[in-house]
């Protein structure tokens, strides 16, 4: 596996705060990485170690194999938060994209960028009166200049409406097409329809990471509706997990019908037993409160 990002035991404090808990982020070439968590989580801070704006207090970082200089790293793009990022409100956007790159001392073909962004004949629009959406999309050309390998997005979805949450969806895929993206979020619902890997991050902690696809295939759960006492130790005596949410995974010869047989003999009065699709939230919550 090539890894675009791998940092080891990544590390940075404030004082006595840590705010990220020695990490070991595995990020591979090519995949959109949904890093998640909820505000105070360390995302950000994890993102400045990367961008060279913080430097870690202990711990390595590599990008696509080279261990990070800042004097040398490959082109990251980046989108902070807050829609779309800082921007001169009284330039036209393609002037705002001009001021970067040239700042950057890469050419840029504006309106280009515009377009693959859908803001088609907004090029000389000033930005002071872009709606939110717009300055999300912005945004993301600006971190697009100079084609990077590697983009890195801060909440794109944020501040969206619903119809604007679904075009920009279908544009972080789009966008993502032959490089890496991560996009940093809270919006785990939301991030779970692109991403192709997540990693979870709580308290500074990363709690999970690994391919979408794995935890999808994984064995069947089964939400069990029962107020009965006695649940969590018949189902525990059994070798099954229970999740706080009454969640039971069923692992190799288990069926619902054998499920349903142990809680019968059990005495073990139920409500329902409700197969259960894999739900990123409640994976979120159930690693955040086991860790
Ligand atoms: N410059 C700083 N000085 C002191 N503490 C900081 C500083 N920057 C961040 N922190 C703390 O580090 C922790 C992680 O913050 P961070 O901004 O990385 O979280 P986040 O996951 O990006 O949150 P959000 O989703 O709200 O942006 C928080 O407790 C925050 O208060």
């Amino acid at each position: 596996m090539s890894w675009a990002i791998e940092s080891h035991g990544l590390t940075k404090r404030f004082k006595r705060h840590v705010a990220v808990d020695a990490i070991d982020l595995r990020v591979p070439e090519g995949a959109i990485y949904g890093f998640l968590g909820s505000n105070g989580a360390g995302k950000s801070t994890t993102i400045r170690t990367i961008l060279g704006l913080r430097r870690p207090t202990s711990g390595s970082i590599h990008l696509f194999g080279q261990p990070l200089d800042h004097r040398r790293r490959p082109l990251i793009g980046a989108m902070a938060d807050s829609p779309g990022g800082a921007f001169y409100d009284h330039l036209s956007a393609a002037d705002n994209l001009r001021v970067m790159s040239g700042a950057l001392g890469i050419a840029v073909d504006a309106p280009g960028l515009l377009d693959r962004v859908g803001l088609s004949g907004k090029a000389s629009q000033k930005v002071g009166s872009f709606s939110t959406g717009m300055r999300q999309r912005l945004g993301i050309a600006r971190a697009l200049i100079g084609d990077p390998a590697l983009v890195i997005l801060d909440e794109p979805l944020n501040g969206l409406d619903p119809e604007g949450i679904r075009s920009m969806r279908s544009l972080l895929v789009e966008l993502a097409e032959g490089r890496t993206m991560i996009i940093c979020s809270h919006l785990l619902g939301e991030v779970e329809k692109v991403a192709t890997h997540i990693g979870l991050l709580a308290n500074g902690k990363l709690v999970h990471q690994g391919p979408l696809e794995a935890l999808r295939s994984g064995d069947p759960v089964v939400r069990v509706a029962s107020r009965s006492p006695a649940l969590p130790d018949t189902v525990r005596s059994a070798g099954l997990s229970l999740s706080p949410t009454g969640d039971v995974t069923l692992p190799g010869d288990w069926s619902i019908a054998k499920l349903n047989r142990l809680l019968v003999e059990a005495s073990i009065d139920v409500d329902a037993l409700i197969p259960r699709t894999f739900d990123l939230e409640e994976f979120y919550h159930d690693r955040v409160s086991a860790a």
